[in-house]
């Protein structure tokens, strides 16, 4: 892979929106956002705005006739995962690289799956704050992509998208060993995004009150243990690395699943501690916490319906 040149976006959400508008700086008409028919309709007629800048972003529909892209950028929820794969799949070519910035363990390989490619590089983003109300994204720190080929070589795909991060002033690490770094992140989803859903609980809350941060690390513990089966290895440290930066997170800051449920979308718990307590049983170790959690957080989904 050279240079990238063109890239396309599925999922313009509090994430894709917020790295998206740096890419829409940097490549204009060569940064492209899909959107399907209903959407495209919606999105038309409102004004955009990132940090309250207006973005003139570049939608198309799926079905238009392109030349493959040299970057997709895939940052839905993991509930859409399938229809935005669908949606990308006439924009990937034989050599397109392809980044899932979906948090939890599995996005990359449900990709992999839907389209065989062997340009997937395992990815996530971590520090950044960002808060979506509908057309409206705000963020005030950006975070990191970190990123990097599963079996840790530092690939041409690996060197063109440090390439693009650093024109397009995206804040990035290229990790040592990626895999433990999503499922570093996946035990920080675990245990802030679960217990700040069910508490409505924003950063501020994690930082002030030790009992929550407790009850938090308790849910991520859970993941330790699993992983260790897993063959990933988390430790302590890993549960420590999270602290500074919650600390350094805005207060009035809130983690995609407390948007989710306060915007009465579907969140993504079969992803945690669905997930948390499938390989629990797989690997028969108790995960007494987040079974709580995952019936709670579906209660509170049906409370929004009710
Ligand atoms: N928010 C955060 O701070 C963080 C989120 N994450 C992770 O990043 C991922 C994305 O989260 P987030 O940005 O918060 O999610 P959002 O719900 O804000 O954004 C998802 C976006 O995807 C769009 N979308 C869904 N399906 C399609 C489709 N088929 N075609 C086109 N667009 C589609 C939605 O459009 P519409 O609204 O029109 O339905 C929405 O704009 C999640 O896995 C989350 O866990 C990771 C780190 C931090
Ligand atoms: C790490 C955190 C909590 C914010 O970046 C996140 O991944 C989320 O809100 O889903």
């Amino acid at each position: 892979m050279g240079k990238i040149q063109k890239v396309v976006l599925v999922g313009l959400g509090a994430i894709g929106a917020s790295y998206g508008s740096k890419l829409q700086t940097l490549l204009g008409q060569n940064f492209k956002v899909i959107l399907n028919q209903e959407r495209l309709v919606r999105y038309q007629n409102t004004e955009f705005k990132v940090n309250g800048t207006r973005q003139q972003f570049n939608y198309i529909l799926p079905e238009i006739d392109s030349d493959p892209a040299d970057l997709v950028i895939i940052a839905t929820k993991n509930a859409e995962l399938n229809q935005a794969i669908e949606h990308v799949k006439s924009h990937i070519g034989p050599s397109t690289i392809i980044l899932s910035l979906l948090n939890g363990i599995s996005s990359e390989e449900e990709i992999y799956d839907a389209t065989g490619s062997d340009h997937i590089l395992y990815s996530m983003c971590v520090g950044i704050d960002a808060l979506r109300d509908d057309f409206s994204v705000r963020y005030t720190s950006i975070g990191k992509i970190c990123y990097g080929e599963k079996d840790k070589s530092v690939s041409e795909d690996v060197l063109a998208v440090e390439q693009l991060f650093t024109e397009a002033g995206i804040p990035y690490e290229i990790s040592e060993d990626i895999w433990h770094t999503i499922w570093a992140k996946f035990m920080f989803n675990v245990g802030i995004n679960q217990t700040s859903a069910v508490l409505k609980a924003p950063y501020g809350y994690f930082q002030q009150i030790p009992a929550l941060h407790e009850w938090m690390e308790s849910a991520m513990y859970e993941v330790v243990a699993i992983s260790k089966k897993a063959g990933v290895h988390l430790t302590e440290e890993d549960v420590k690395h999270y602290r500074p930066i919650i600390q350094k997170l805005s207060p009035d800051g809130q983690t995609s699943m407390l948007q989710d449920i306060l915007a009465n979308r579907k969140t993504e718990v079969e992803h945690f501690a669905g997930k948390v307590c499938e390989l629990g049983r797989k690997y028969n170790i108790p995960t007494p916490v987040n079974n709580q959690l995952f019936k709670m957080i579906h209660i509170v989904e049906k409370m929004a319906k009710v």
